[in-house]
Formats: structure tokens, C-alpha cells, sequence
């Protein structure tokens, strides 16, 4: 199943590469897009991030059999709430949420006569709006698609082939079992960097200089992170609030752990803890999912 007509709600980051890339891998389809931000919806235009950036939601879903919703996980619902009256029925509904239940319930609340299959690609940079998109964010990157437990196969092996068409490898998994997982590869991560860059601003009176001056080290990396679009990633939080409750919990005690190791001088603890982060660190590198590689969205793209 091959999708003639794709509607992508929201034209930003993850929106405009997906329209980009639509256009480079599967260029028989036909893409319209519609943005809320009518500054948004210009430069897609320049941009030509879709083939028809459209005024109102209802009529970028005219004639689509495919709709992913590319906005923040907070307004999942209401962008589905202003495609309902021009959405035709037999239209597959997906999104690129970074939580995966509070978004599918979201969406099919919204829309509970249309099949709802959502997706995250697990793809994606700092920079956000229309001008951060590139056809190339994909590639070789994991999409992980969480359809209900009762799903029509027709679609979902349509959506699995559109998401390998961008590059992306595909996993399947319960919405459940990706927020838990994404709670502590993802949304974790990004909580510790925007901390750490908070407690050195905080700390600016002592150590401003130092921290522009030293900043090339590790600290760098987490000022990449920290510099994340602030809507998307409250929402993110807000919407799997659980999991990451949870992911924390477990992470504050692994902190205090250490903490105590270097307050008793235990020499030990820290160098076993360190070599088994170090080799987990290579394992990622050996199985080819790391962003450093050469070759890894390149050419066409310098925001990284
Ligand atoms: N930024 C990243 O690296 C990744 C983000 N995601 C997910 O992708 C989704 C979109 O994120 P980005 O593209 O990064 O954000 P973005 O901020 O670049 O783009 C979102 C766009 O949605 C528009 N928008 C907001 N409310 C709208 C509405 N009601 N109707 C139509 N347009 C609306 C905004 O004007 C903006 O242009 C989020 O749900 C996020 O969790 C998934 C993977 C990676
Ligand atoms: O820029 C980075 O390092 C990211 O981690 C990008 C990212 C952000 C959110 C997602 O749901 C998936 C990927």
C-alpha cells in the first residue's frame, strides 16, 4: 500500500523533513501541509517543504490518505480536532510524538471514527521550526510505530514500508513499553542537560567566564541538548509523566550511589561504574547508531 496523498500537520523540524524527504524517496506521492503559524506557513512555502502549504487543516486533509500529525504532543488533539470535518474516512491517522499514550488517546478521541496508528521517529535535532528540516534526518535512524492491540495490517504495513521509503528502520512495540523506554534514553537525558546548564547559569556570579571559556568540554554537549524547543519538551514531560517519575526515581538513587562512592573514597565503584558506561558507549558505536559517524546527515544539513 502506497500513500498518494500525504497531509503533514505542522510545518517545523520534524514536519519539513518529512516533506523533504517525501519529495527525494517517494516522489509519486503528493504532499500538502498546513502550520498554525502563518509565518511558519510562509517559509515552508520558500522553502517548498511540502508541494502545497494550505491555509486551513481542513483543506491541507483534502483527498489525503495519510495524515501525520507534526506538532507538539500538547496540541496533538486539537490539530486532529481541525482536520475532523475535512478528513476522509478511509485516511490513516499517524503522528511523530515523543510519548507515545497520552498522543495515540489524544488522537483517537479526536478522530475516533479514523484507524490511528502512531509513530515516533526517534530522529532529531535542537533546532525546531521550518527552517530546520532536511530529507536526509532519517536515514538509518529507528522509527517506532505503536499500533493498538486490534490494528487493520493493510495500514500498519503501509506505514512500516512510508517510514522505510524516508530510511528510517522500523520497530514495532506497545505505546507502553515506548514511553518507558524513551523515559530513560530520551526524556531522562534531556531533563539532565537542561539541569546542568540551569546550575551553571545559577552559578554565573562565580564562574560565567569559565563556563564560555571551558565550554568545549563535556558541558558543551549538554548546552546542545538544553537548547531544545521549550513548548515541545514541556509538553513531553506533562504527557509521560509517569514513566519518566519512574525513570527518575531510579536514576536519583544510581546518582546517590555514587555520590557516596566519592565521599568514602571509593576508588573501586567509580572505576567499574566508568568502564561499564565506556563499554556500553562502544557497543553503540559497534552497532552503527551513533550520530558521529561520517557519513550521519551530512551534506545537505550543518545544524548539528
Ligand atoms: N525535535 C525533535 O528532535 C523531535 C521531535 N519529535 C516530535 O515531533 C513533534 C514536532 O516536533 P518538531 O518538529 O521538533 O517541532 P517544531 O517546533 O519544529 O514544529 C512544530 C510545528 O507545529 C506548529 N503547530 C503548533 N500547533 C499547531 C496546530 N495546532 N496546528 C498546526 N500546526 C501547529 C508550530 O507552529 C511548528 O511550526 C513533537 O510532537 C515532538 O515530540 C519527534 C522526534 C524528534
Ligand atoms: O538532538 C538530540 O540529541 C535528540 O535527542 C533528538 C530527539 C529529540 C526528541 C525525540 O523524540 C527524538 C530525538
Amino acid at each position: 500500500m502506497t500513500f498518494a496523498n500525504i497531509a503533514i500537520i505542522g510545518l517545523g523540524l520534524q514536519g519539513g523533513s518529512i516533506g523533504l524527504a517525501v519529495r527525494e524517496f517517494l516522489p509519486e506521492s503528493r504532499t500538502r501541509g498546513y502550520d498554525l503559524s502563518a509565518q511558519h506557513r510562509a517559509r515552508a512555502a520558500e522553502r517548498r517543504l511540502v508541494d502545497e502549504v494550505c491555509t486551513t487543516a481542513a483543506e491541507a486533509v483534502r483527498d489525503a490518505d495519510l495524515v501525520i500529525f507534526c506538532v507538539p504532543p500538547g496540541v496533538m488533539g486539537i490539530a486532529a480536532e481541525q482536520v475532523r470535518a475535512g478528513l476522509p474516512a478511509n485516511a490513516l491517522v499517524s503522528d511523530v510524538g515523543s510519548s507515545k499514550q497520552a498522543v495515540a488517546k489524544a488522537l483517537g478521541d479526536a478522530l475516533p471514527e479514523h484507524v490511528v496508528i502512531p509513530a515516533h521517529p526517534v530522529a532529531g535535532t535542537e533546532n525546531s521550526g521550518p527552517d530546520a528540516g532536511f530529507a536526509h534526518l532519517f536515514r538509518n535512524r529507528w522509527c517506532i510505530v505503536t499500533p493498538p492491540a486490534k490494528v487493520d495490517m493493510v495500514k500498519l504495513s503501509g506505514l512500516v514500508s512510508f517510514w522505510e521509503a524516508l530510511g528510517a528502520n522500523v520497530e514495532i512495540m506497545t505505546a507502553e513499553h515506548h514511553d518507558l523506554v524513551l523515559a530513560v534514553t530520551s526524556h531522562l537525558p534531556h531533563l539532565i542537560a537542561y539541569t546542568i546548564v540551569g546550575t551553571a547559569s545559577d552559578l554565573e556570579d562565580v564562574t560565567q567566564s569559565e563556563v564560555i571559556k571551558y565550554s568545549a568540554g563535556g558541558f558543551r554537549d549538554f548546552t546542545r541538548i538544553a537548547a531544545s524547543d521549550p513548548t515541545m519538551w514541556r509538553d513531553v514531560f506533562l504527557s509521560n509523566k509517569e514513566a519518566v517519575l519512574t525513570m527518575l526515581q531510579r536514576f536519583t538513587e544510581d546518582l546517590t550511589a555514587l555520590q557516596r562512592a566519592i565521599r568514602i573514597g571509593d576508588g573501586d565503584q567509580l572505576f567499574d561504574h566508568f568502564a561499564r558506561t565506556r563499554a556500553i558507549r562502544r557497543s553503540i558505536i559497534e552497532e552503527g547508531q551513533d550520530d558521529a559517524r561520517p557519513d550521519f546527515g551530512r551534506g545537505d544539513h550543518e545544524g548539528r
